[in-house]
């Protein structure tokens, strides 16, 4: 039986490039490790939706929170049963963006903390209806805004197919998101969060990972 590892943070913040980091440092301890990522695009009918109602399509589709909520929770829902069997083949199965995405930013966009309804309904949709696997650790990968939200400008402008979607380009959006992540964080919402913020070494980050999952089954056993 494997770990359930997810990567958070806003758009731009680094998690596609942290989970590649990780992915090598795990492997080259000889550890088995399966990457993936949320919204599952070109595999889940309600991932490519969504994506295609954040660059303007599909009429009013992206204007309702919920709405937009309910087809990423969907396609998670979707992809749980696979989820559990590759948690049981593989010793760490590493996800960019997982259930937090959903609660924090739909959260942001209606103006609510982490203690707010939106929230407890992801989490009760989710993880109680749909019964998604409930990640062993939670990753925040915390970098400033602005930093992220220009690492997002300049890899649009180096690859035509990275341009930039609604939220993504709704700065107030993204300080508010970060906001309810770090909240998330320090409620540890569903599960125990590890906050990673300014330099830090991906070997270093990798053992520390594996290590609150160990202190964690110390403390629950
Ligand atoms: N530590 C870093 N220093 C400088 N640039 C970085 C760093 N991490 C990532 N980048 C660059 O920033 C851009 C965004 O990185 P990445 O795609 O990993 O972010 P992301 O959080 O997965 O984004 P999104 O959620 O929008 O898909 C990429 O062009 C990447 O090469
Ligand atoms: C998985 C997921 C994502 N989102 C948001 C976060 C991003 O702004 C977009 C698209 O994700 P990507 O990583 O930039 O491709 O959707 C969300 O609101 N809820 C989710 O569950």
């Amino acid at each position: 039986m494997g770990i359930l590892i997810t990567i958070e943070g806003v758009d731009g913040a680094g998690k596609h490039t942290l989970s590649r980091g990780l992915t090598l440092a795990w492997e080259a301890e000889g550890l088995d490790v399966l990457r993936m990522g949320f919204p599952r695009y070109g595999e889940s009918l309600h991932a490519d939706l969504a994506a295609e109602a954040l660059h303007g399509e599909h009429g009013d589709l992206s204007s309702s929170v919920f709405a937009m909520a309910a087809l990423f929770a969907l396609d998670r829902h979707d992809a749980a049963r696979d989820l559990r069997r590759l948690v049981n083949r593989n010793d760490v199965v590493l996800l960019d963006r997982y259930a937090a995405s959903n609660a924090a930013y739909s959260a942001a966009r209606l103006n609510e903390g982490a203690e707010g309804a939106a929230v407890e309904w992801v989490r009760a949709l989710e993880f109680d209806r749909f019964a998604i696997p409930v990640p062993d650790v939670q990753v925040l990968l915390r970098v400033p805004v602005e930093v992220a939200a220009e690492r997002a400008r300049s890899r649009e402008e180096q690859d035509a197919s990275r341009e930039r979607d609604t939220y993504e380009r709704d700065e107030s959006l993204q300080h508010r998101t970060a906001q309810v992540y770090d909240e998330l964080a320090a409620r540890s919402w569903v599960s125990p969060w590890l906050v990673v913020e300014g330099s830090f070494d991906v070997a270093q980050l990798a053992a520390n990972v594996l290590n609150q999952r160990v202190e964690q089954q110390e403390v629950t056993r």
